[in-house]
């Protein structure tokens, strides 16, 4: 069974609720219709559900077994959650009316659902830009205990099989942290290790990328790489981990030996973490567009319950792949 089926596989085992609060979206409606029917998770969608039934009848998707909230309708849930709201955010001035407003948009909506525990995860981005899913997330769900910093993950999949594990492998940070010190880039390269081994399934060999490969050249940005690994072995000490290398020493065993010999990650590695998001937007998107990969992602790593973001450039089969990574990360 190939990776994206067995996520599939895992994620209908578990039941999970999932919120999909983008349904001015025909591809949201259409992987909504696809998830149920499949049996991969239930779903809340957000919105006008007489309007969200005629879209899906317009579609020829059956939508009837989603549960659909509008969010500027008056109901006790809703004053819950503006309560909730206002609770978490008083310290930062927020009025009850600001959170009235703002409970309107379902994104917001949605990621108070998650953090009442009225659904377990959402999966939103496909009409949104980045910074608008993730936001609410950071404000509301907050990161993890003992974690500073969320970032996104990529699940690539290459079909030339050479690469990574069986062509599978982790490509990190690609979607949050446009500067990132030394500790944080450490931090994320042992949250990208977890997703390796936590939805990924692989055994991580993780590679701190760089333009320089084991001291080959003498710049700032490579001294806060070799930081990063440093703090990343402090933080995971059994973590296979090493750098700072370049991508060709960390993918092709022929040039490993050559630029390090002494790694044991080098030319076998599975986890590559970007220097910044530059890098690591870019990167991501020149594999999947010119090596013809699968991009699964940005798994959001590190927050306290899952949000994950698409791309807006994403197709139905994004979205359902996604909602089951969303459902194996609660
Ligand atoms: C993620 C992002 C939206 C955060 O924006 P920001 O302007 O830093 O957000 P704010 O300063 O309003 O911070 C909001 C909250 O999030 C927290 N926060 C911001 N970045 C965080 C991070 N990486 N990890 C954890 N918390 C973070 C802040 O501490 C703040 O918390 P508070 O309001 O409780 O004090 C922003 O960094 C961003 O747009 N990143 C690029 C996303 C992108 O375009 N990616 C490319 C496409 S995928
Ligand atoms: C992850 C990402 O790059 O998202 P978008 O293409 O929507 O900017």
């Amino acid at each position: 069974m190939n990776f994206l089926d067995e996520i599939k596989e895992r994620a209908s085992a578990l039941k999970r609720t999932i919120v999909l609060p983008e349904t001015e979206d025909s591809r949201v409606l259409e992987a909504a219709a696809r998830i149920v029917e499949d049996g991969i998770a239930e779903i809340i969608l957000i919105g006008d559900s007489e309007k969200i039934l005629s879209d899906g009848n317009d579609l020829g998707v059956d939508l009837e077994s989603c549960k659909m909230i509008d969010p500027t309708e008056a109901t006790d849930e809703r004053t819950d959650l503006i309560e909730l709201f206002v609770d978490l955010r008083k310290h930062k001035g927020i009025t009850m009316e600001d959170a009235e407003k703002m409970i309107e948009k379902p994104l917001y909506y949605g990621t108070l659902m998650v953090k009442a525990g009225l659904a377990d995860g959402m999966v939103a981005g496909a009409a949104s830009p980045t910074g608008d899913v993730l936001k609410p997330a950071l404000q509301i769900i907050k990161t993890a205990e003992g974690i500073n910093s969320v970032s996104g993950a990529f699940v690539m999949i290459v079909p030339d099989k050479s690469f990574g594990q069986d062509g599978k492998m982790i490509m990190a940070d690609c979607a949050v942290n446009p500067e990132v010190d030394a500790d944080t880039l450490g931090e994320i390269a042992v949250a990208s290790a977890d997703t390796a081994s936590k939805i990924a399934g692989l055994d991580p060999k993780v590679a701190m990328l760089s333009f320089s490969t084991m001291g080959s050249a003498k710049h700032k940005l490579v001294e806060r790489v070799q930081q990063a690994t440093a703090k990343a072995k402090e933080i995971a000490p059994d973590l296979s981990i090493d750098g700072e290398m370049q991508a060709d020493a960390a993918l092709v065993p022929s040039v490993a030996e050559r630029k390090a010999p002494d790694s044991k990650v080098a030319g076998q590695a599975n986890v590559l973490v970007f220097p910044d998001l530059e890098a690591g937007n870019i990167g991501y998107k020149l594999v999947q567009r010119l090596a013809k990969a699968e991009a699964v992602g940005p798994i959001i790593q590190g927050l306290d319950k899952p949000v994950n973001d698409l791309s807006r450039g994403c197709s139905v089969d994004d979205i359902v792949n996604l909602t089951a990574i969303t459902a194996l990360q609660v």
